[in-house]
């Protein structure tokens, strides 16, 4: 920021709290007026945060990342930012599994743009993605998506609001975890962008997100929209690759690991190539057998965990050995979790754990009851007394009844403040356990050692499959020694532990599941489903339509 516009920015304020006063800087002879050039830009805070940065720094930071750009990723930066500059519209999709760099490079397109004093808008489609983002927030929030959406749905940003404005003059808006994303969220995102820039030019109406540069990044190898009892055919054509707006994409292709090439010097280079050769031959249903029409992978005997009768006690004493000295050693639990497919599984391995621990169990029962504007729906809404409602269990929502420890792992289920790094999917520790309140420290994410409070909130699940929408009042945590597969999405630990007492069951999960991991000792598996075929194979379930409409369309710039 100039001098200048610094000068206008706090006049601006000051202006702000006189009239609030019933007074104005005109009242005061001798104090300096806003410049009214600047005015419009700074009566939008949203813009004025967007251009807070420190230009020299955002500039010192391009130079560093662009210096070390591979060929690949420095094409693809090229070619985004000569769109940027010179003003045209542009609709790319960076593909790359992950480690290939879709960050780095996203960051080295934000500081550049940054030192310009030009406008980014970083967002993910998850909480804990959009933390690994420079200024990053979720699609969600950031543009106002309405959870239920049709093929009509448009986003709740009105013409003339601050929000719009901010779209109107950003330069770049960068989306990573998009495949995760429901294609009528894009979709909801490109109707209602045409209507903010057509203001600026009526022609603009005609271009797929109203002429935007706009660029989404994921691996399609990955865990898709989730939508409750969706067909495979259904959850494909969920994909942003099945949108009317995928034909206007321009789809780039990152293939170099450099997450792998960054550490590989310290280790087994070799074996760290061909694990990772392996994690992608799961992901594209490119290895296993296939056994009336399901295809099961071999895993290897060193990711095994032998089972017992006991297989809980088995996989818990692997992953978390010497549980009780660790209590008070913060970073025991903040890279270690064990994965199943199911939420009862996962509840199943919390309790048990949770009861290992010493210390005094608290239990945290929530107050449900009926939405109010769900009251006319057409059931008899008199059989669904409050015990009926406690007994809901839905996918990322907590349950009736919480029970926790002081110094157990504990996952965030709202985004209640990312810019603190308290998003969904954030980890904690326990720290005291109140009668209102929660304190916990932070173990992953952007603000690890930060201590936080949690209070009880309103929660009313988007996806519970009821006819009725209920309201459950509670702390929005759950325990997290183990978690879904999906909940794991975007996370990386060191220490994984996949339990498949019942294996995948969709697009993905198998992938994402042994992908969480930088290094092949730190993933083991076990494996007790009744239903395989032998004793090493596992379920991998693939929707290999899902890359057709992607291997084909790369453009190659080098
Ligand atoms: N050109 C590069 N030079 C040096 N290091 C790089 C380069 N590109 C990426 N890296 C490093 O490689 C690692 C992986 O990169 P990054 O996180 O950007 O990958 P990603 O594709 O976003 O992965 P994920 O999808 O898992 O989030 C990071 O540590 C990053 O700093």
């Amino acid at each position: 920021m100039t001098l200048e516009e610094l000068q206008t920015f706090c006049l601006i304020e000051i202006e702000k709290l006189l009239q609030n006063n019933g007074k104005s800087l005109k009242d005061y002879a001798g104090m300096p007026l806003p410049n009214v050039d600047l005015i419009s830009a700074f009566s939008n805070s949203m813009v004025v945060r967007e251009m807070q940065y420190d230009v020299s720094e955002m500039l010192a930071q391009h130079d560093d990342y662009f210096a070390q750009l591979t060929a690949e990723q420095e094409s693809i930066y090229h070619a985004i930012i000569s769109r940027v500059l010179n003003k045209e519209h542009g609709f790319f999709f960076v593909y790359g599994f992950g480690g290939t760099g879709k960050t780095f490079l996203y960051k080295t397109l934000s500081t550049k743009l940054r030192s310009e004093r030009k406008i980014v808008i970083n967002v993910a489609s998850s909480g804990i993605a959009s933390l690994l983002l420079p200024g990053g927030k979720t699609a969600h929030s950031m543009f106002n998506i309405p959870i239920e959406l049709n093929e009509e749905s448009v986003c709740r940003i009105r013409v003339n609001s601050q929000k719009a404005d901010l779209i109107r003059q950003a330069d770049l808006i960068i989306w990573d975890e998009a495949p995760m994303t429901n294609k009528l969220a894009f979709e909801a995102v490109d109707r209602t962008f045409r209507d903010l820039m057509k203001v600026t030019s009526i022609s603009n109406q005609n271009l797929p997100f109203g002429g935007k540069v706009i660029v989404l990044g994921g691996d399609f190898r990955q865990v898709l929209p989730v939508i409750p009892k969706a067909s495979r055919a259904e959850i494909v054509m969920a994909s942003i690759n099945s949108s009317y707006l995928w034909k206007h994409c321009e789809v780039f292709n990152l293939t170099r690991n450099m997450r792998l090439e960054s550490v590989a010097q310290n280790s087994d280079m070799d074996e760290l190539r061909l694990f990772s050769e392996w994690i992608l031959q799961v992901g594209e249903g490119k290895c296993g057998t296939r056994i009336d029409d399901r295809v099961f992978v071999k895993i290897a005997s060193e990711l095994l965990i032998p089972i017992t009768d006991d297989p809980i006690t088995d996989i818990v004493s692997v992953i978390y050995p010497n549980l009780s000295e660790n209590l008070n050693n913060s970073t025991y639990f903040q890279d270690r979790a064990i994965f199943a497919a199911t939420i009862e599984i996962v509840e199943e391995i919390n309790d048990h754990i949770v009861n290992l621990l010493p210390g005094e169990m608290k239990e945290y029962l929530s107050s449900d009851c009926i939405c109010g504007t769900d009251a006319n729906v057409d059931i008899d809404l008199n059989w669904i007394n409050v015990e009926f409602l406690n007994q809901i269990k839905c996918s990322g929502f907590p349950n009736h009844s919480l029970k926790l420890k002081v110094g157990a792992p504990v996952i965030l289920l709202r985004n209640i403040d990312p810019a603190g790094g308290l998003c969904n999917g954030t980890r904690l520790i326990v720290h005291s356990l109140g009668r209102n309140v929660i304190t916990a420290d932070i173990v992953s994410g952007s603000n690890v050692g930060d201590r936080v409070f949690i209070s009880r909130m309103n929660l009313i699940p988007s996806d519970s499959g009821l006819p009725f929408k209920f309201q459950r009042r509670q702390f929005p945590l759950l325990l997290c020694f183990a978690m879904t597969i999906n909940k794991s999405q975007g996370q990386t630990l060191s220490t994984v532990g996949l339990f498949l007492r019942r294996s995948v069951f969709s697009h993905g999960q198998l992938y994402v599941a042994i992908s969480r991991v930088k290094y092949k000792k730190g993933l083991k598996i076990l494996l007790c489903d009744e239903n395989r075929p032998e004793d090493d194979l596992t379920e991998n379930i693939v929707f290999t339509e899902v890359f057709n409409k992607i291997f084909g369309m790369f453009i190659y710039l080098l």
